[in-house]
């Protein structure tokens, strides 16, 4: 498992790209068979991919659990959000099978002592995107899909940023001790997400775009509001954004991303907003 430690705002207004991606940037998600995991000391979240074809994957393969997190088992003091964005596929938590469609999402809370992986088709295999967060209690774990999630329509075809930002881990459908994410849809033509934009100093957030068409790419912009910087983000990329930075991009066409946030609050309106023309 790749650790990141936390970066200062003061240090990122002198990064190259090349530095601003390995400290930002998650990449290469999705190696068959394996898992892949970056820890960050940003709240200390957890931003896992997994692409199991023809084997069963557990989800702290490749992760010494002991020397990482100080526990017998990933989820001893932590609890996980997970999404499928590949083809079908199926969860085991603690001898509980879900099975996990497109865009399905899976909640599992702390002390599921074992978590597994499984693709219906190898040829078409389950992409499992996945943000843990350190938890102190036991909730329920559920089921999410689409349908349950909270629909939240944002934006219009003028500004083109017209999309719906699903609620699926929120205290509206379920409790968590403090992980929250969803699913934001940009509808045919639209390319802006969250503008205008907003930082929250209580919260951390990571987004992972995806459904980004072959060829085209997300300019997702970062850092403090006056001093903004961006990275290019290819399909099924993700970026850690800090409790200080701004998070929202253009897109070279319509995508979808899923949001993640843990820290302070839960509470999804905490957000400091900004207008275009405070940026800089
Ligand atoms: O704090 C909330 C997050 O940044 C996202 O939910 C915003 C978002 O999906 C959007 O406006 O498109
Ligand atoms: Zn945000």
């Amino acid at each position: 498992m790749e650790i990141r430690y936390t970066v200062n705002q003061k240090d990122i207004k002198r990064y190259t790209t090349e530095e601003l991606r390995s400290e930002f940037l998650v990449n290469g998600l999705y190696e068959e068979n394996e898992v892949k995991a970056v820890y960050s000391h940003i709240d200390r979240m957890v931003t896992l991919g997994c692409m199991p074809t023809t084997e069963t994957v557990a989800i702290d393969k490749g992760i010494d659990c002991w020397k990482n997190f100080g526990t017998h088992y990933f989820l001893e003091r932590r609890e996980i959000g997970i999404f499928n964005i590949g083809g079908k596929g199926s969860i085991e938590a603690d001898g509980v099978v879900y099975e996990m469609g497109y865009k399905d999402c899976l909640y599992i809370t702390k002390e599921t002592k074992e978590v597994l992986f499984r693709s219906d088709d190898a040829k078409h295999p389950a992409k499992f995107y996945m943000v843990s967060a350190p938890a102190h209690r036991v909730c329920k774990t559920k089921f999410i899909p689409i349908e349950d999630a909270a629909k939240r329509p944002l934006g219009e075809a003028k500004t083109s940023n017209k999309r719906t930002i699903n609620q699926f881990i929120h205290p509206d459908v379920l409790e968590t001790c403090q992980l929250s994410m969803g699913m934001t849809v940009l509808e045919s033509g639209n390319v802006w997400n969250s503008m205008p934009c907003h930082t929250h100093e209580r919260r951390m957030e990571i987004y992972m775009y995806f459904e980004v068409p072959e060829d085209h790419v997300v300019f997702h912009m970062m850092g403090e509001p006056t001093e903004t910087r961006h990275i290019i983000m290819k399909n099924e990329e993700a970026v850690i954004s800090p409790s200080w930075g701004i998070h929202c991009g253009a897109g070279t066409s319509d995508y979808t991303f899923i949001w993640a946030m843990g820290g302070e609050n839960q509470a999804f309106d905490d957000m400091d907003n900004l207008l275009q023309t405070e940026l800089k």
